[in-house]
C-alpha cells in the first residue's frame, strides 16, 4: 500500500523542525517538502528532513492527506488562496504553523466550500535563526502548540492532526484565533519591537564605541530575538496591526509612568515599578524546556595573550566536553577578557568548570 502523505509548504526552521518530528516518531508517512528554490529542497532531502520535493505548488499537494504550510504569514495567505484552487485529496487536512492566526483564519474561509478541514496552528517555541539547517526535532518539546481550528473542522480530523503533531512532543492546547493574536501579541510581537527599539537606540550612538563595547550579558540577553527574520516579523506585524497598535498605547502607559517617577525623583514610584515587575516575573510558571533551549553557563577570565582562546576550546575538547556556544568579551582598554560559554547539560557545565579551574584558569559558575 502506498504510504500516506504529508506535505510542508516551506521547509525552513519550522517546517523542516516539524518534519523531522514526524519523521523520526511516524514510519508511515512520505514527507514531501515544496520551496522556493531546488536548492533548498536538495538540501532539505541532503540532511534527511524531507523524503521528495519540488517547487511545484500542484505537484507538491496532489496527493497529500496532510498539509502544512510553513511560510511567512503573508505568503501563508497567498499558498492558501492558491490551494483554494487546487482539486485537492478529499480527505485533506490543511494546517499552518504562522505567528498570528486571526488573517490567516480569514483567508482560510474559501476552504469552507470545498469542505477541506482548515486547523490553524502555532508552535510557541522558535529562535532567531531560520532556515533548513536550523531546523531542530526538539525545538518544540515541552512548548505549547495553539490550534485554532475552523468552525467546519471535522473533530476527528482534529484529532488526526493532534495525533501527528503530538510527534513534537509539544502540548496541544486549542483556543480563538482572536485571543491567540491578543495573547501573543504581547508575550512575543511587542516584546520583539521593543527588544529591536531598544538596538536602533543603542545604534544612533554608534559613533562612540564603548556603547558596543559595554554591550553585554543584559543588553545581549533582552535583545537576542532583534536578530531574528525580517520578513517574517514584518509580516508579523502587518497581520495582527490592531493589537499591536493597543499594546503599544499600554506600552507608552508604563514608560510614562516611569518616566514621570525619575523626572519627580518619587523613590517609592520608582521602587514599586521594579518590585511589582519582579514580583510578577518572580511567580511566572516555570515550564521544563526542551534540552535545546536550555543553557547552563560559566565565565572564563581570559588574559590577553597569542592563543589563549584556541587552548580553552582544546583544554574541553581533550576533557570530551562539547560546547554549545561561545560568546568573548573583551576590554581593550585592561588588554583582558572573558569568554562565556553555554553547555546543554549541567553535567557539561559542571564538568567543564573543573578541568578548566584544574588547567589553571580563572572561572566563574552561573547558575
Ligand atoms: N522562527 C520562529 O521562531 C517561529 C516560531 C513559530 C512560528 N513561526 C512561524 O513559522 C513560519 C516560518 O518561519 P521560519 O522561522 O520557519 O522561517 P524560515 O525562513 O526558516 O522558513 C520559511 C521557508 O518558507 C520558504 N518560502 C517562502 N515563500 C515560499 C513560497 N511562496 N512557497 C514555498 N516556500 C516558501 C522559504 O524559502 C523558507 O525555506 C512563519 O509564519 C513564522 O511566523 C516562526
Ligand atoms: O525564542 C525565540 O527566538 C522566539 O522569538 C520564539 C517566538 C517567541 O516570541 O516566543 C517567536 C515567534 C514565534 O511565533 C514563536 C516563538
Amino acid at each position: 500500500m502506498d504510504k500516506q502523505q504529508i506535505c510542508i509548504i516551506g521547509v525552513g526552521l519550522i517546517g523542516g523542525s516539524i518534519a523531522l518530528s514526524i519523521k523520526e516518531t511516524f514510519s508511515e508517512y512520505d514527507i514531501v517538502g515544496i520551496d522556493t528554490e531546488l536548492a533548498y529542497i536538495h538540501e532539505a532531502i541532503s540532511l534527511g528532513v524531507i523524503d521528495w520535493g519540488t517547487v511545484d505548488l500542484n505537484q507538491g499537494v496532489e496527493n497529500a492527506d496532510i498539509i502544512i504550510i510553513a511560510t511567512p504569514v503573508k505568503v501563508t495567505e497567498q499558498v492558501i488562496q492558491k490551494l483554494c484552487k487546487i482539486d485537492l485529496k478529499e480527505t485533506c487536512i490543511v494546517t499552518d504553523v504562522g505567528s498570528t492566526k486571526d488573517n490567516i483564519y480569514d483567508m482560510a474561509n474559501c476552504f469552507r466550500d470545498k469542505n477541506v478541514s482548515f486547523i490553524g496552528g502555532h508552535p510557541m517555541a522558535g529562535s532567531e535563526r531560520s532556515g533548513v539547517k536550523a531546523a531542530n526535532r526538539r525545538l518544540f518539546e515541552n512548548a505549547y502548540y495553539v490550534l485554532t481550528p475552523s468552525d467546519w473542522a471535522t473533530e476527528q480530523d482534529i484529532e488526526t492532526l493532534k495525533h501527528v503533531l503530538e510527534s513534537t512532543k509539544a502540548e496541544i492546547i486549542v483556543m480563538p484565533a482572536k485571543t491567540h493574536d491578543q495573547v501573543v501579541g504581547a508575550i512575543s510581537h511587542l516584546p520583539h519591537i521593543v527588544a529591536s527599539a531598544l538596538v536602533n537606540l543603542i545604534r544612533e550612538k554608534k559613533d562612540n564605541p564603548y556603547y558596543t563595547a559595554l554591550a553585554a550579558g543584559g543588553f545581549r540577553d533582552i535583545t537576542r530575538i532583534a536578530s531574528a527574520n525580517v520578513d517574517m516579523w514584518r509580516d508579523i506585524t502587518v497581520s495582527n496591526r490592531e493589537s499591536i497598535l493597543e499594546l503599544l498605547n499600554d506600552w507608552e502607559r508604563h514608560i510614562a509612568e516611569i518616566k514621570e517617577a525619575i523626572e519627580i525623583n518619587d523613590i517609592k514610584g520608582i521602587e514599586d515599578f521594579f518590585q511589582t515587575a519582579k514580583n510578577y516575573r518572580d511567580d511566572l510558571p516555570i515550564r521544563q524546556q526542551s534540552l535545546i533551549h536550555q543553557a547552563y553557563q560559566i565565565n572564563v577570565d581570559v588574559p590577553d595573550h597569542p592563543g589563549v582562546i584556541g587552548n580553552i576550546a582544546s583544554v574541553l575538547g581533550r576533557g570530551g566536553v562539547n560546547i554549545r556556544n561561545i560568546y568573548i568579551t573583551h576590554n581593550r582598554e585592561r588588554g583582558e577578557g572573558a569568554m562565556r560559554l553555554t553547555f546543554t547539560t549541567r553535567e557539561l557545565q559542571k564538568q567543564a568548570y573543573d578541568t578548566l579551574t584544574t588547567a589553571g584558569y580563572t572561572v566563574q559558575l552561573e547558575d
